[in-house]
């Protein structure tokens, strides 16, 4: 009970409904108390007729009034236990909410770090599957754990109280039922764990295989993945069977210990009755109606048991995340808008997952509203580069200076708001081209969005869709070609209007002519604004007030285009060699 301690704060929160919850949850189990004492009034009110105690007209009247006390009191237990169920599972539901928004707001907070060491199916199984549990036992478990309490509370001593040797009887198998069930469900939460996880691996091969349905067909992979789903079918069925199984088990138990106190009941109640040590027939009756009021409970006791241990390894879970601290976290309380001035000094950067060193002892400097293009093979460092400068990492040593001030000394949000990155894998939401430009600028107009759109030279393919800027993109919708994609996010970017522009390597799927002209926009638009380019085309930096090289991490090379054509190095090489790629 450790890790469900952690949700005590919001039972706190919603302590009113519960503990109004908890007294409708005793006022409904006491109504449907009074039923089955009156069922044995009823049977002896027929008793004293059959033995002339009771005249037929007042035996009329009492069975009448008793028939409409046990209606009376049903409905009242019946409309309690409504209620019970709109307080305490509404908790329950509301604690849901709640957590589920702790943990997404808390993933939202985390390093990029904690995205790559966890699968997402992963994060998606905390938040969805474990809150679930931890549900369960916020809710059900509370409402049957108190319902079972008050029963046994009230029903278990008046059971002594009016025949002390058929009640202990009665009870004697129930502590067998508590137990099996308790291990059946243990099985139970075993094997259903087992196809749970299979379901998720199920999931993610067929949803790869969509994703990469292209792929297969063009290598006439078809045979193959249906052969491997045939395969992981057959073994998500065994495991299906498997826990049907011991499901199957669950109520035949229930329903055999129910008919062993019964038979019980009938057998010790009717020898005790034969003998004169219970007074009336209609006891034996309680009693039956006694039994079938405890059996879930009792079965409840052993399956609550099981969904507190569940509960509590979900929480555990959701726990281990929770306690997870984000390394890059805001700790400038006051905006400190940024300019667009960088410095990097003697910067070092090692991923801490792979143990990559992605940079060596980078230095330079980029004055506000100048043009730098980072150059360099793949793997050099490029990219980590601007991931430093967006804060997405922190350095392993060195510095960097936004402004001559150190980027951990900046308000987080202040250093991000003025930053536009377009990253190298154009990621576009399943949503609207509109909204997806908006992102950048949630307010911007309609007019604003096509200005930007013509900038980023995509307006005139948004216009050839039917349904233009409204056109939905990705699974819902349809798909931007690479280099659309690439557009689509560069005016994102712009319609940001931030002080420093990252661009990573986004022209790489225009044709040059684009290249061109986008580059052109860029420089009207990105005016006296920072801006850095990744590239490995020469004609993207070849402009740029600076040009960097790097080889390994390492900066091999540095400055303007032309003082670069006079050294013999990688920039004049790659000059030469896309040149005559584009003469040939
Ligand atoms: N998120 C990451 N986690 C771990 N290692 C990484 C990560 N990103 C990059 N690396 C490694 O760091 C090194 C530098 O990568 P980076 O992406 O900065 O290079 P790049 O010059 O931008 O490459 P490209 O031109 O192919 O985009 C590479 O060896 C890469 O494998």
């Amino acid at each position: 009970m450790k890790e469900l301690r952690y949700l005590n704060k919001y039972f706190k929160k919603y302590w009113v409904k519960l503990l109004l919850g908890v007294l409708i949850t005793i006022i409904a189990r006491i109504f449907s108390l009074v039923m089955p004492s009156y069922v044995r009034k009823s049977f002896e009110v027929v008793e004293g007729f059959i033995a002339n105690t009771i005249a037929k007209p007042e035996a009329k009247d009492l069975l009448l009034e008793y028939i409409l006390i046990i209606l009376g009191t049903t409905l009242l237990s019946g409309i309690f236990t409504f209620l019970m169920r709109q307080t305490i599972i509404n908790v329950s539901r509301y604690i849901e909410y709640d957590l589920k928004n702790e943990v997404f707001n808390h993933y939202q907070f985390l390093n990029l770090n904690f995205y790559k060491k966890n699968r997402t199916g992963d994060l998606m199984n905390r938040i969805s599957e474990d809150v679930g549990q931890v549900r369960m036992y916020a809710g059900p478990a509370v409402m049957y754990g108190l319902n079972a309490l008050t029963l046994f509370g009230c029903l278990i001593p008046w059971m002594f109280i009016t025949a002390p040797t058929l009640a202990l009887y009665t009870i004697a198998p129930f502590p067998i039922l508590s137990f099996l069930i308790y291990k059946i469900s243990k099985i139970i939460h075993v094997r259903s764990t087992k196809v749970q996880e299979f379901l998720s691996t199920l999931s993610t091969f067929t949803q790869e295989s969509f994703s990469g349905i292209s792929i297969i067909k063009a290598y006439g992979l078809e045979p193959k993945i249906n052969a491997e789903v045939q395969a992981l079918a057959i073994e998500g069925k065994d495991k299906s069977m498997d826990l049907a199984k011991v499901n199957a088990w669950f109520f035949p138990l229930m329903i055999l210990l129910i008919g062993i106190s019964n038979i019980f009941v009938i057998y010790i109640g009717g020898k005790q009755y034969i003998n004169g040590e219970i007074e009336s027939i209609g006891t034996i009756a309680e009693f039956i109606l006694y039994v079938n009021m405890l059996t879930w409970p009792v079965a409840i006791v052993g399956w609550l048991t099981s969904i507190v241990q569940r509960a509590e390894a979900s929480q555990e879970r959701i726990n281990e995340f929770l306690k997870q601290q984000p390394t890059i976290k805001n700790e400038v309380e006051k905006e400190t808008p940024i300019k667009g001035n960088i410095e990097f000094k003697n910067v070092s950067f090692t991923y801490e997952d792979t143990n990559i060193t992605a940079l060596k002892n980078i230095s330079f400097t980029i004055k506000e509203g100048e043009t730098v293009a980072i150059l360099g093979k793949t793997g050099s460092g490029k990219s980590s580069i601007l991931d430093l400068i967006a804060r997405l990492y922190d350095t392993t040593s060195g510095k960097i200076l936004i402004d001559h001030t150190w980027i951990k000394e900046l308000n987080l949000n202040s250093l991000r708001k003025g930053i536009g990155v377009v990253p190298q894998d154009a990621f576009l939401f399943s949503d609207t081209i509109k909204n997806n430009i908006k992102f950048g600028k949630e307010d911007a107009t309609d007019e604003e969005i096509v200005q930007i759109a013509k900038m980023a030279v995509v307006h005139d393919n948004i216009m050839e869709f039917s349904k233009k800027y409204d056109t939905v993109l990705g699974e819902r919708g349809i798909t931007l070609s690479g280099g659309q994609k690439q557009r689509v996010s560069i005016a994102r970017a712009l319609i940001k209007n931030p002080e420093i522009y990252l661009f990573d390597d986004c022209l790489s799927a225009v044709d040059t002519e684009t290249e061109e002209e986008i580059l052109s926009n860029l420089k009207k638009i990105s005016k006296n604004k920072t801006t850095v380019i990744v590239s490995h085309r020469v004609s993207s930096a070849k402009n740029a007030d600076k040009i960097i090289v790097l080889d390994d991490g390492r900066i091999i090379q540095q400055g303007k285009h032309d003082v670069l054509m006079n050294e013999d190095g990688y920039y004049k090489q790659l000059y030469y060699d896309q040149l005559s790629e584009k003469e040939s």
